[in-house]
């Protein structure tokens, strides 16, 4: 097929699959489902009109009964798409998989020291053969070391009844902290061998609805299908996802091979989100690994594509990459591509689009931590809150001349607002004098110079006691606060207090330090990065997202990991030796992750579509992806 062909077909094309689903949630009679489908043909949307229909049918009966539909996903920014798609109701609980998990297991200590008692022995012992086997001296080899103590001392601290905790969000440290993947292998297990929760989740939830379902830890979805195999007529499970869109490592690969033939598997072909041109990009992108081909709507718009080819050392990315929406806006007859706030634009990761939106000095200091990774890519860290989160707005709304946002903003999180405080005022004439003295100090420091570090915004902050210092950051307040208030000792014991004490371990130090003495002024574009309402974000984090203009950067020389080579992909690069004997055996390769996450990236454009290739072999590029058939010669361009 060349690049510009394309099938369409009718809006009403695949009806059948939400009608196949709506039978399936039947609590009379429910009923499993796998709805797997291409890119933009509406998995979200079938979901809520599934919960829609499920509301209108069965609602008053299920609320009555203290039953509910349960609804996750993969990662925070999906479950808000969801949420905002379908709405908050407490018949549909939504989360992501990891705080759907943890708010099972967290209450059971017993058993989950069991658990561990009975599993971390066994590490250890592959720990330590490993360690016999490989190579001393080396960096793996240091790292083992490492995880062996880490272990011997967990073991150790785990000799006395213990409890646990957990973020979902964010990174967990400390001994009674449980990793991601150990809070994901606990459920599984105890899904599998615990009556009583199984029992409570079939009563509770006699329907879970998995979005995203690609990605979904492969231990646990095992799970789920024996739980759903154990309770047919009791309990249903239902899959919406799609293969080619599976991004993380532990996704079960070839989901869908193993369907229970009593499933349900509504087909759906059409894709509604995107132009012609891209969908067929999609299909030929996709084309290599499995035979799903989409339609496009008939009514949709041809819609336009295209390659930038840059060569690798340019040293000016950013301009060439405006360079490029330049051409869009012209090729389009579409002004939207020139404006910042109208083009989403992906990069590979987190640090291309800190450099591009200014705010790598902050984000370096902390990812030289990798204990704060995580949170600081997700904006969890407790440290980083009292500034995106309680300072910025502070300012924002002082700056905009809005009194009654000021005031509403400290009434929420204010130590010196509350009740108390105020009641006990040592300025009885005017109670709210010290909270605006506290802002004009803060606005005086000049918040937008360069030269006005989060230390100075720190140490304002802390001097008028203005928000509660997180324990990260309080190694580096000169003046205690003087007057630690009752609720400020109650709120300090809150859940975030766990997270924050992890974050203050002495390694961390240097990190926050770092940071500490960077320009303040990077806080408005990484709040706004990591809200993901800015123009820019990662391939990986617009899953289930769409956007009028993508804008996606591909960029081997910037990426940091080997998990992806835009090269390899696009045949710039030659395959190495072991990416060969990968493929061979059948592994999932480099050029397999790389293939998914450019299908995920295309496919978000709901109008047209760029991708700026920064490459070491610019015609070598050109050739192959004219010879794949993923572009025309004519929409390649030099720049
Ligand atoms: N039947 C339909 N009629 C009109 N618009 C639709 C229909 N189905 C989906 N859409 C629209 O198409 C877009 C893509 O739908 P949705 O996000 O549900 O797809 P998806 O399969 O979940 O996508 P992805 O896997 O790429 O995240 C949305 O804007 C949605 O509102």
């Amino acid at each position: 097929m060349s690049p510009l062909a394309i099938e369409l077909g009718a809006p009403d094309t695949d009806s059948d699959a939400d009608l196949a689903i709506r039978a399936c949630l039947n609590p009379n009679d429910p009923k499993s489902f796998f709805l797997y489908a291409g890119a933009g043909s509406g998995k979200t949307r079938s979901l809520k009109e599934a919960l829609d229909d499920f509301r209108d049918r069965h609602g008053d009966e299920f609320r009555r009964a203290g039953k509910k539909v349960a609804v996750i996903t993969y990662t925070n920014a999906a479950a808000d798409e969801i949420a905002a798609r379908v709405g908050q109701d407490a018949l549909f609980p939504i989360s992501t998989i990891h705080s759907f998990c943890w708010s099972h297991i967290g209450t059971y200590y017993t058993d989950i020291q069991a658990w561990l008692l009975a599993t971390l022995p066994n590490d250890l012992a592959d720990l330590r053969e490993k360690q016999s086997k490989g190579r001393a001296g080396t960096k793996a080899a240091d790292d083992r070391e490492r995880a062996i103590a880490a272990t011997i001392k967990r073991l150790d601290w785990l000799s006395v009844p213990r409890r646990f905790t957990y973020s979902p969000n964010g990174d967990n440290f400390g001994a009674d902290s449980l990793s991601h993947s150990e809070v994901l292998k606990i459920t599984a297990a105890f899904i599998l061998a615990k009556p009583a929760m199984q029992a409570v989740l079939v009563n509770k939830f006699p329907f879970l609805l998995i979005d995203e379902s690609q990605d979904t830890n492969k231990i646990l979805i095992d799970a789920f299908f024996a739980l759903a195999a154990a309770n047919t007529g009791k309990f249903a499970l239902g899959l919406f996802g799609d293969t080619m869109q599976r991004i993380y490592a532990d996704g079960l690969p070839d989901l869908g091979r193993n369907i229970p033939p009593e499933w349900a598997r509504p087909v759906k072909r059409m894709n509604h989100r995107s132009p012609q041109r891209v969908v067929q990009l999609g299909n030929s992108l996709r084309s290599a690994v499995d035979s799903q081909i989409q339609l496009a709507r008939d009514d949709s718009m041809v819609g336009t594509v295209r390659l930038f080819i840059v060569a690798a050392d340019v040293t000016d990315k950013p301009d060439k990459e405006r360079k490029a929406r330049e051409r869009m806006a012209e090729l389009c007859g579409d002004a939207g591509w020139t404006e910042d706030a109208t083009v989403k634009t992906l990069t590979l990761e987190h640090h291309m689009a800190a450099s591009r939106r200014g705010f790598v000095p902050m984000f370096q200091a902390l990812d030289k931590d990798s204990r704060l990774a995580t949170g600081l890519r997700n904006g969890e860290l407790a440290g980083l809150r009292l500034f995106t989160e309680r300072v910025a707005p502070l300012l924002a709304a002082s700056t905009a001349g809005d009194e009654f946002a000021v005031m509403s903003h400290l009434r929420k999180n204010s130590p010196l607002l509350k009740r108390s405080v105020l009641a006990n005022s040592l300025t009885p004439e005017d109670p709210l004098l010290p909270a605006r003295a506290a802002v004009e100090a803060l606005v005086a420091l000049g918040v937008e110079n360069p030269s006005t570090q989060f230390l100075d915004i720190l140490g304002c902050v802390a001097e008028h006691e203005l928000f509660e210092i997180p324990a990260a950051l309080r190694p580096f307040i000169k003046v205690e606060p003087a007057s630690a208030t009752p609720e400020t000792t109650v709120s300090d014991t809150n859940d975030d207090e766990v997270e924050e004490e992890a974050e203050a371990s002495p390694s961390s130090l240097q990190a926050w330090r770092a940071f500490l003495e960077t320009p303040y002024n990077q806080v408005g574009p990484f709040a706004e990065y990591i809200s993901n309402r800015g123009p820019f974000g990662t391939h990986q984090g617009v899953k289930g997202l769409e956007f009028d203009r993508v804008l996606v950067v591909l960029d081997d020389s910037e990426a940091r990991g080997f998990l992806f080579s835009y090269e390899k992909l696009f045949g710039a690069k030659p395959l190495s030796d072991q990416d060969r004997k990968n493929a061979a055996e059948g592994a999932d390769t480099g050029i397999d992750r790389t293939r998914r996450l450019l299908y995920v990236t295309c496919t978000r454009a709901e109008k047209s579509l760029a991708l700026v290739a920064y490459t070491e072999s610019p015609d070598t590029l050109a050739a192959a992806v004219v010879k794949q058939g993923w572009f025309s010669a004519d929409e390649l361009e030099r720049l």
